[in-house]
């Protein structure tokens, strides 16, 4: 097993990961543990490992280091687990792993699998990136983009709250063109997930269900910052899909195409529109559920 940590995701995460690794070679199961240096290592880190047949590549951080390691370890036998160490760790939430160190790491060692489904954004510039649990355009992603790294280690998701009061005012709230499997829609902001929750343990898409095909999509229709933070207010509460405003359908194929709208994907700044979203070719083999 390989454990790829990445030191930078939440805050003072390292006594964390050394009481799972102790968990884990108490259990006999010799973790190699590499630590990344840059955005990106993570992914590198994990093709290397599934290159030369590690069956499981452990992501410790949060849903960044999930996708990097998820998209290393792509198209291998390779499966991927996860060492809940980042911010908001909406994939942990969703799949309703243990948040204790000691607990995940004993989730792995019993090695129930499940399978997912992650989605494959493909942009106009020719990039292409997977996500596993969402991927947003319009204001979510300013946020992300603009986040202060260095408060965000400091105070967590609190900086999340900070920077989108700063981003209200400023945001432009263009119309998105949305395209769901051919049929047209228009949205200030669009998020395209694979699962039920959102920023941490709030219900986005109470219908989602991780591991199926094709995304739920939330398209919003809010022109400006007032609507926008009765959304915002609305998400702690769960109740963010029912408020007015609010659109949840469903697609296999997504189409986001007005140019230069924001992009984040599984909570990182992903670049600008436009991109195709669709699910990945194969399945993803998830242990530890
Ligand atoms: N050593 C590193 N230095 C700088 N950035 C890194 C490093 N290792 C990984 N990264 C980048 O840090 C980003 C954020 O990490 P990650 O998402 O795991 O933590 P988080 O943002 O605290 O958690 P969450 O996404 O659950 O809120 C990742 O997308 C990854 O590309």
């Amino acid at each position: 097993m390989l454990v790829v940590f990445n030191p930078t995701a939440g805050a003072r995460r390292r006594r964390r990961l050394t009481r799972a690794m102790d968990v884990l070679l108490g259990l006999g199961l010799r973790p190699e543990l590499a630590e990344t240096t840059c955005r990106g290592d993570a992914e590198r880190l994990a093709r290397e490992g599934a290159a030369r047949g590690v069956p499981m590549v452990i992501a410790a951080g949060g849903d960044g280091t999930i996708a990097e390691v998820a998209s290393g370890i792509a198209g291998s036998d390779a499966a991927l687990g996860v060492l809940p160490l980042g911010t908001a760790n909406v994939l942990a939430w969703e799949l309703g792993l243990p948040m204790r160190p000691e607990a995940a790491a004993g989730r792995l060692a019993r090695g129930r699998m499940v399978e997912l489904r992650p989605g494959m954004a493909r942009f106009g510039d020719g990039r292409a990136r997977l996500f596993v649990q969402m991927l947003g355009a319009g204001f979510d992603a300013a946020v992300v983009a603009n986040l202060d790294l260095a408060l965000k280690r400091r105070i967590g998701r609190a900086a999340y709250v900070w920077q989108t009061i700063r981003e209200l005012p400023r945001y432009p709230f263009a119309p998105i063109a949305v395209t769901l499997d051919g049929e047209t829609h228009t949205a200030t902001s669009a998020i395209i997930t694979k699962g039920r929750l959102y920023a941490g343990r709030y219900r986005l898409a109470p219908e989602a269900k991780q591991g199926e095909p094709g995304f739920h999509v939330a398209l919003f229709s809010a022109k400006g910052p007032v609507s926008t933070a009765l959304l915002g207010a609305a998400l702690p509460l769960n109740l963010l899909s029912r408020m007015p405003g609010v659109r949840l359908l469903r697609a296999a194929r997504v189409e986001l195409t007005t140019e230069g709208v924001p992009v984040q994907a599984d909570g990182d700044a992903a670049g600008a529109l436009p991109v195709v979203v669709t699910d990945m070719p194969g399945p993803l083999r998830l242990i530890g559920a």
